[in-house]
């Protein structure tokens, strides 16, 4: 079979091109060549991290890969045949885990085995400009569990912050039952908050910073009304948790905060400390961040909203999905880019007057028992 060529420069041009595209590459079998790789990122071309996800998607598809070298700018994906089991990706930096889970856990969902998956998963586990994984934990598996039947646990065993990274995931995958769709999700009331939840994390800093992070967070929200002495009540609780020194292998901190709606939305906002932040700013940050996206009214984050277009691709179904007001996000649209590039899946796109959007679409309903039936 010929390769598709995936042009890696369109709309967002980075990273998340690479996984989409060879995440549906694994799952139905169509070669692909990825060209122009991150041509909007400066430099463009795979960077480590990259890599790191390609090779382990490459392992568990048997796949023939070719140009997945740092600074390589188009790679070779010939899917072969998907074996669950046990896998181990190290980007050896502080590269997020999360997007190495996030190129390899569709693969693994359908993978018909006798026993689940393990994906031993290392690097960072709260970097920047990626999903922090207690984000994965609290916020992406939660809405995915309910809302299109994803089922995988994520376990942190140690935390990696920059630079040092180091941190060290275990991903566990029930095995796939042939001929198991996921559903189609519709998420469209924008219910009232139910819970305000939050975790604010650190090691080897001073313990009191974590208590800062979650004080400021909470005095912001509380500003906004986001507090169980409101008029409207909103319940509020924010856990601090300092990991063990010798479990640890660099210093650093984060918080995460989430709100869980009425009606199955969930809406995130976080913050990564470094040395040059207060933790008070840290803590102000994630929920401005939370604020922001609760005020943009849509039942998903800015994130959730392209890391779900995977999902409601494979679904079996249409999937519909109230967005928030400020227009879709170029990852989202870059996401639904790369689903029809690789798929039948067909997106429909409804801008309300009140200038939500919602995102339809008519999933190919995949399943592992017969992939060419799969195919675009
Ligand atoms: N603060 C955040 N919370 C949750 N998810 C996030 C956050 N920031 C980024 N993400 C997610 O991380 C992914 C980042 O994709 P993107 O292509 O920008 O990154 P990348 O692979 O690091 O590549 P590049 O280096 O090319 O930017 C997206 O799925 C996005 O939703």
């Amino acid at each position: 079979m010929n390769a598709l060529i995936i042009d890696g420069s369109v709309l967002e041009g980075g990273g998340q091109i690479l996984r989409n595209s060879i995440s549906l590459s694994a799952l139905l079998g169509r070669p692909i060549s990825i060209q122009k790789v991150r041509n909007g990122r400066k430099p463009p071309g795979l960077k480590n991290q990259h890599r790191t996800g390609i090779e382990l998607a490459a392992q568990i598809a048997s796949a023939r890969l070719t140009g997945a070298t740092n600074g390589s700018s188009t790679v070779e994906f010939a899917p072969g045949q998907i074996t669950p089991g046990d896998y181990t990706a190290d980007p050896v930096t502080a590269g997020a885990a999360t997007l190495l889970l996030q190129i390899s856990l569709p693969i693994l969902l359908f993978a018909p085995g006798a026993a689940p998956s393990k994906l031993t998963l290392k690097g960072g586990t709260n970097a920047t400009m990626a999903p922090q994984i207690d984000y994965i934990q609290h916020i992406f598996l939660p809405f995915a569990r309910r809302h299109f039947g994803l089922k995988a646990e994520v376990e942190v065993l140690t935390r990696g912050y920059f630079p040092r990274g180091g941190g060290n995931v275990l991903v566990t995958i029930p095995p796939g039952v042939p001929g198991a769709k996921l559903t189609a999700a519709s998420v469209l009331e924008r219910g009232a908050i139910t819970r305000i939840g939050g975790i604010a994390h650190l090691a080897g800093l001073p313990t009191h910073l974590g208590q800062t992070m979650t004080d400021s967070a909470l005095r912001r929200l509380a500003q906004h009304g986001f507090t169980p002495d409101a008029p409207v009540p909103v319940p509020v609780e924010i856990e601090c948790r300092r990991e063990r020194n010798d479990n640890t292998p660099g210093a650093g901190s984060g918080i995460v905060l989430w709100a869980e709606l009425a009606g199955g939305g969930m809406i995130g906002g976080s913050a990564v400390g470094n040395k040059k932040k207060d933790a008070a700013t840290v803590g102000e940050e994630a929920a401005d961040e939370l604020i922001k996206g609760l005020e943009a009214g849509g039942c998903v984050d800015e994130w959730l909203e392209d890391q779900i277009i995977i999902l409601m691709a494979l679904a079996e179904g249409t999937s519909e999905v109230r967005c928030g007001k400020n227009g879709l996000q170029l990852h989202t649209k870059t996401a639904i880019w790369v689903a029809e590039q690789l798929t039948d899946a067909k997106f429909d796109l409804t801008v309300e007057d009140s200038g939500h959007t919602i995102i339809r679409c008519k999933g190919i309903g995949y399943t592992a028992a017969a992939p060419e039936e799969n195919l675009k």
